[in-house]
């Protein structure tokens, strides 16, 4: 799947602005953002909840626009906005046939009872995990190649989030889908996801490929003489935290070049630290004030 310019105005206000991404077969991408950054807007305009603004979404090339059967190679279910409530297992099965000619009824019905989901109870009755699944079962059962997934792993207890991951692994793996994923639990997404697309205010601010990502940033703790931290490190990486003596500091290119210069100003401690996704994700996405804030856990005047 290729997205092309994408934008969404609502009510004269730039949602989404221009944002260019791809999605490749047997890929699992993390959509990743604060609150209100524009991830739900871009989900609902791929799967023509919404009407673009500007922009082109293209399957195998087709301008899935003007070929609207390929809409049945996308899987969303809106969270705020959904038809399940009242529903069963079974009459889901039945209007998902008709969304999804290759919807898969028997492996549906099979795996609702695998995972002892209520077979004759309306989705409504249904405990959040228990939604949960049924929902990553249904995306699966589609056949859709492009499932995309707004927080599916938020409020599930850590036996059923097993369960879920366990099957989304599976079948990408296996049947090469491709998964698109919000979450806001980075830890969580740092283990399931090849890339990581980073919005901010409406726009794709970064598009990594996270082992590549991971082997070139360098995350370092360095103390230096009389605490005075070289113009050469604050020029060259994003402070991640200041506490007492000890600055985290993270370099997206840390040349040879580099280490000498800052080897001159005789560091007391420069040691490299292992990167995490939400180490990489707040240099995107925090400004620097909100960058000790969060460190800090305290307030702006401390
Ligand atoms: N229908 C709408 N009418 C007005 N504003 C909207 C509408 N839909 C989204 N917005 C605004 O667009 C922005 C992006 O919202 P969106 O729900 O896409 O963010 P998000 O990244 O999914 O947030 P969260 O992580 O909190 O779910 C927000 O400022 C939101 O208020």
């Amino acid at each position: 799947m290729k997205v092309e310019h994408l934008s969404k105005e609502i009510e004269q206000r730039l949602i989404i602005d221009d944002v260019n991404f791809e999605l490749k077969k047997g890929e699992i991408v993390g959509l990743i953002g604060r609150n209100g950054e524009g991830k739900t807007t871009i989900f609902r305009l791929i799967a023509n909840h919404y009407n673009k603004t500007k922009g082109h979404i293209f399957i195998n090339e087709e301008n899935i626009d003007r070929h609207r059967e390929l809409y049945s190679q996308i899987f969303y279910i809106d969270s705020q906005y959904h038809s399940l409530s009242g529903m069963t297992p079974k009459t889901i099965a039945k209007q998902y046939q008709e969304l999804y000619p290759s919807f898969d009824t028997h492996r549906f019905l099979g795996l609702v009872d695998a995972y002892q989901l209520p077979i004759n109870k309306s989705y409504r009755t249904y405990s959040k995990g228990m939604q949960g699944l049924l929902l990553i079962i249904l995306a699966i059962c589609t056949n859709a190649t492009y499932i995309l997934l707004d927080e599916p792993l938020d409020g599930l207890d850590f036996y059923v989030k097993k369960q879920a991951l366990q099957l989304m692994l599976e079948e990408v793996a296996e049947a090469k889908k491709t998964l698109l994923i919000s979450s806001h639990n980075l830890l969580e997404l740092e283990y399931i996801i090849d890339r990581a697309l980073i919005i901010k205010k409406g726009r794709l601010v970064k598009n990594y490929q996270l082992n590549e990502v991971k082997e070139s940033i360098k995350k370092i703790q360095m103390i230096f003489p009389n605490n005075e931290l070289p113009r050469l490190v604050t020029e060259n990486a994003t402070i991640l935290e200041s506490r007492g003596k000890v600055t985290v500091a993270l370099f997206h290119q840390l040349s040879p070049e580099l280490i000498t210069e800052i080897s001159s100003h005789e560091p007391i401690l420069f040691e490299e630290l292992p990167v995490s996704l939400e180490d990489v994700v707040a240099s995107q996405v925090l400004d620097d004030t909100e960058l000790v804030i969060a460190k800090k856990g305290g307030n702006a005047d401390e």
